[in-house]
Parts: C-alpha cells; structure tokens; sequence
C-alpha cells in the first residue's frame, strides 16, 4: 500500500484516479490544481500522478525530484523543452510519461508497430482521432504516440514524416507522409485509428475508451511499478511486460 499524490485533481482524470487510487488498496495522499502547492504534496506522497497542463510539469518535476519520489506524467500537449526536462528529472528520480496509460493502447501501438514495419511506405497510414469538446491539444497525445510506433516500424523519425492539418490545395499524399486528423465534440473519451490504405485494400487498427478508469488504472499500476525502480525514464509497456 502506498500514497499516491494527484496533480489535477479537480479535471476529470483527477476524479477518475482518486476513486481508482482508493479501490486498489491505497491511500489518497491528497491533490493539487492551480496554484497549489507542489512540493508540499510530493512531501506527502510516495509517488506523483500527474493529468494536469503542459505548464504545470517543470514544477512537478522539480517537486518529485526535491522530495525523491516517482512521478506518473500523463499530461498531453507537451514540446520538445517539456521531454528535455523529463530526460534531466529521469537522471535523479524514476518518471514515466506517456500519452496514453490504457493497456489496450500500449498493445496498439505494438500492433502498429508491426504492421508498418511489414508494410511498405507505398501503404499509407493515416490517424485519425476524436475526443471531448473540451480537449485543448491536437492531435492528441495517443495520435503522436501511435504515430511514434509507426514511425519508429518504418525506420523514420516522425518529425520528417508527419503531415496534419490539411487544408486547401495541398497537392497529392507524399509517399511514406503519415498523417494525422483531428476531431473534436461532445464528451467522447477518446477514439483513434491508425488506418493503412494500400492499393484496392485497407487494415484500420482502433482503440476505443469507455471512460477514464482505463487510464487512472494504469497510471496507478505505472505508480506502483516505479516505486522500486531506479532512477530513469521508464515506458508504459515496461510497466505491462508487453
Ligand atoms: N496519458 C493518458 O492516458 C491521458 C492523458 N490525459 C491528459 O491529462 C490532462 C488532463 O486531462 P483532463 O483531466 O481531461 O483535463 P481537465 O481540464 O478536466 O483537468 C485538468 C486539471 O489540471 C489542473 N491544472 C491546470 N493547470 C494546472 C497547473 N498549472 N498546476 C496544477 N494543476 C493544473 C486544472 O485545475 P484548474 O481547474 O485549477 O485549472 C484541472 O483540475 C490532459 O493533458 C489530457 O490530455 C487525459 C486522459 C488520459
Ligand atoms: O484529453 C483527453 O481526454 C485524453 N487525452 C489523452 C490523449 O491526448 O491522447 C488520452 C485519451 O485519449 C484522453
């Protein structure tokens, strides 16, 4: 049993983790939103869960490291400078951030993975998403993710193949462009597929979340696991054996 801290309380992931902190045996150690008070909460906990706002990370991450316990950063929308700051706070404490804590993600994008790597880049691969009207980031952290896993099947770095946000006259697909599309409306929790069109065939390879237990669960199974780890950055498919 241990006390899990939450950072983002109050949104709807923060609801999701205390519930599922409290149904599997441990304690909620407390939570902090805007304002709060970092340090003090990471004083009071065993490890940090964090579903808050890009913003929020640099000084989670130095609360986490002041108080050398684990952090969970779940948070999407983040740049470049936010990984930086988890490579330079993973040399001090264990962290784990993914775009997506869900075990049927984390078997996804090993699927995807797999498929683009057995697939030419003469098949396409487009990801489309769709989530809750008021998501603010796009594409979502899972699209990049899954993105990431393709990418990474086809032996390219996503930054060089990435297209997204077409709009007008954008001239043909470019061979070996994977793509992102972006949808937003109503309380979906989040729907993503990673559709390969080759010529006269398709494969669409979806996930789709029934609501955010999915994710608290495997926030608090990726805290569990990083309470005997080392310091270092560790991955959601670490945590799963997958
Ligand atoms: N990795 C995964 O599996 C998943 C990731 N997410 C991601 O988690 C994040 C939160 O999602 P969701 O719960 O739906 O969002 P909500 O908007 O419902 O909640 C966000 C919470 O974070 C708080 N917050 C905002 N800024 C700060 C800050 N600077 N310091 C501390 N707390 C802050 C907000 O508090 P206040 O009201 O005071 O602003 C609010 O309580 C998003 O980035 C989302 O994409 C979501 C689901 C799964
Ligand atoms: O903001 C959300 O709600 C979600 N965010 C994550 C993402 O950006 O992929 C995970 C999930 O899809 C829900």
């Amino acid at each position: 049993m241990a006390n899990f801290g939450v950072i983002g309380s109050n949104g709807a992931m923060g609801e999701a983790l205390k519930r599922v902190i409290e149904a599997s045996g441990h304690t909620y150690a407390g939570g902090i939103d805007k304002g709060g008070d970092a340090a003090g909460l990471a004083d009071a906990s065993d490890a940090l869960i964090d579903f808050s706002a890009p913003a929020a990370l640099k000084t989670n991450l130095h609360a986490a490291i002041g108080a050398g316990v684990p952090i969970v950063v779940g948070t999407t929308g983040l740049e470049p400078g936010h990984h930086q700051a988890i490579d330079e706070a993973a040399r001090a404490i264990p962290v784990l951030q993914t775009g997506n804590t869900s075990l049927g993600v984390t078997l996804l994008a090993h699927l995807v993975n797999e498929a683009a790597q057995r697939l030419g880049d003469d098949w396409d691969i487009e990801i489309v998403e769709m989530h809750h009207r008021r998501k603010v980031d796009a594409p979502s952290g899972t699209a990049l993710l899954l993105g990431e896993a393709a990418a990474k099947g086809r032996g390219v770095e996503l930054s060089q193949a990435s297209e997204s946000g077409r709009d007008g006259h954008t001239g043909a697909r470019k061979q070996g462009a994977i793509g992102f599309a972006a949808l937003r409306g109503g309380t979906v929790t989040g729907e993503h597929s990673v559709i390969l069109a080759g010529d006269e065939e398709r494969i669409t390879l979806s996930h789709s979340a029934e609501n955010r237990d999915i994710f608290a669960r495997g926030a608090v199974k990726a805290a569990e696991w990083l309470q005997d780890r080392e310091a270092g950055r560790y991955t959601m498919e670490e945590v799963l054996g997958l």
